[in-house]
């Protein structure tokens, strides 16, 4: 078995793709148009993902936009969608000068939480950092139990 995708429905393609393309990194690897469906789906990796994306083995984000608007509430079962990043702080930079709301800043320089377009939280970690000893987890996943 492996992870293919985390699917979210989005309301509007180009506000999405500014935030996930344009401001976090990700690359658009293919689309799907359903006439019959009404509806586009877009598949985005992470840069260090996408060569594998041909293959269909990659960890991608699939975006799903509905031609018919709907109503996307509840879902707080659902937590959040967490990459590794090579600066937390130059990346959280760009995103806040570009409207981005920062739910919790990179003041450790380990770990930030943003929010796409439709309120979909994302864990941004720090690229060769380990977790702050002050985290009540850090325990466990510096220690390598994780
Ligand atoms: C391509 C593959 O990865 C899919 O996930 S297609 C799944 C399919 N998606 C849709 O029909 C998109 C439009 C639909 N109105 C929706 O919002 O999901 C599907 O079965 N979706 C149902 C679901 O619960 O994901
Ligand atoms: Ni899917």
């Amino acid at each position: 078995m492996q992870f293919l995708h985390t699917m979210v429905r989005i309301r509007d393609i180009d506000a999405s793709l500014r935030f996930y393309c344009d401001l976090l990194g990700l690359q658009e690897v293919r689309r799907k148009e359903s006439e019959k469906g009404r509806f586009t789906l877009i598949f985005l990796a992470a840069p260090e993902d996408a060569e594998r994306s041909e293959r269909l083995t990659a960890p991608e984000l699939e975006l799903t936009y509905n031609w018919d608007p709907e109503e996307y509430d509840g879902g707080r079962n659902f937590g959040h969608l967490a990459y590794r990043v090579d600066d937390i702080y130059a990346l959280c930079d760009k995103l806040q000068q570009a409207g981005v709301t920062i739910n919790r800043p990179p003041r450790d320089g380990h770990m930030a939480f943003v929010k796409s377009p439709d309120g979909i939280s994302i864990e941004l970690l720090q690229k060769g950092e380990a977790l702050p000893a002050q985290e009540p987890w850090a325990s466990m996943e510096n220690s390598g139990s994780w």
